[in-house]
């Protein structure tokens, strides 16, 4: 029911403010009905404080609003060229958080220095190249997620194992099965930049990580034999 993701997509955004994800009304949550083909996201540059589920802006997946009172969210073609891209994406955020957007604004890759990077990224967090001055002229939102899509493709990365990306000189995206799972996955992604920015000031000949122990943390968590969450054997 649309109703229904309206108020999920809702909860979402709110855990934003609540995660300290975002300042003002930065950052974004949607999510997407695929059966009808729409996708709900925050309404563009409305608090968080006062937004309510109703408030939740429909378009569908040509960014036309079907439903909702607002202008939806700026990054929305962002958003549809994603869900476009990878089927399995069923919530995707955006975000300003801090040190993930100093790794954007540094242009460089998070780099997975540790086990909590494992658990939810398998291998560094990429960023984007910069964009071209036609891309910016252009749509550029719909080009930013097209650069993302670019990103993956080139560097043969499977956008599941490694749910978030780095916009140059914009911010982190990040996304999973469904809006609060993507909600869940940004916070990650702000803690391991977080983590790895202090890292590299302790250590700055750090290298990434042991492969091994990259594959031993990502696969107890994701692999056929996951073992957290998991009911013991009897
Ligand atoms: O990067 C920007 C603005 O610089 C946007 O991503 C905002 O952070 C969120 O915009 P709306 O979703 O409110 O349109």
């Amino acid at each position: 029911m649309l109703e229904d993701l309206k108020k999920i997509v809702f909860e979402a955004n709110k855990m934003l403010p609540k995660y300290k994800m975002v300042t003002f009304t930065w950052g974004n949550v949607s999510g997407i009905d695929r059966e009808k083909g729409l996708m709900v996201i925050k309404p563009s540059g409305v608090d968080y404080d006062g937004m309510k589920a109703d408030d939740m802006v429909v378009v569908d997946m040509n960014g036309k609003v079907v439903e909702g009172d607002y202008n939806p969210s700026s990054d929305t073609d962002t958003h549809i060229e994603l869900y476009k891209a990878c089927p399995e994406i069923g919530g995707i955020v955006h975000t300003h958080s801090r040190f993930a957007t100093s790794w954007a604004q540094a242009c460089q890759d998070i780099p997975a220095l540790g086990t909590t990077h494992a658990d939810d990224f398998y291998g560094s967090i990429p960023c984007t190249r910069a964009m071209t001055k036609e891309e910016i002229a252009g749509s550029y939102e719909a080009e930013t997620g097209k650069v993302i899509i670019e990103t993956f493709k080139e560097r043969n990365i499977n956008m599941m194992e490694i749910p978030g990306v780095l916009v140059y000189s914009h911010g982190p995206f990040a996304w999973e099965k469904d809006p609060l799972a993507a909600v869940k996955k940004a916070v990650i992604l702000e803690e391991v930049a977080l983590m790895a920015y202090n890292a590299v000031t302790i250590n700055n000949k750090l290298g990434i990580m042991q492969q091994d122990l990259l594959d031993k943390h990502y696969l107890r968590k994701h692999g056929k034999n996951a073992y957290y969450g998991q009911k013991k054997n009897k």
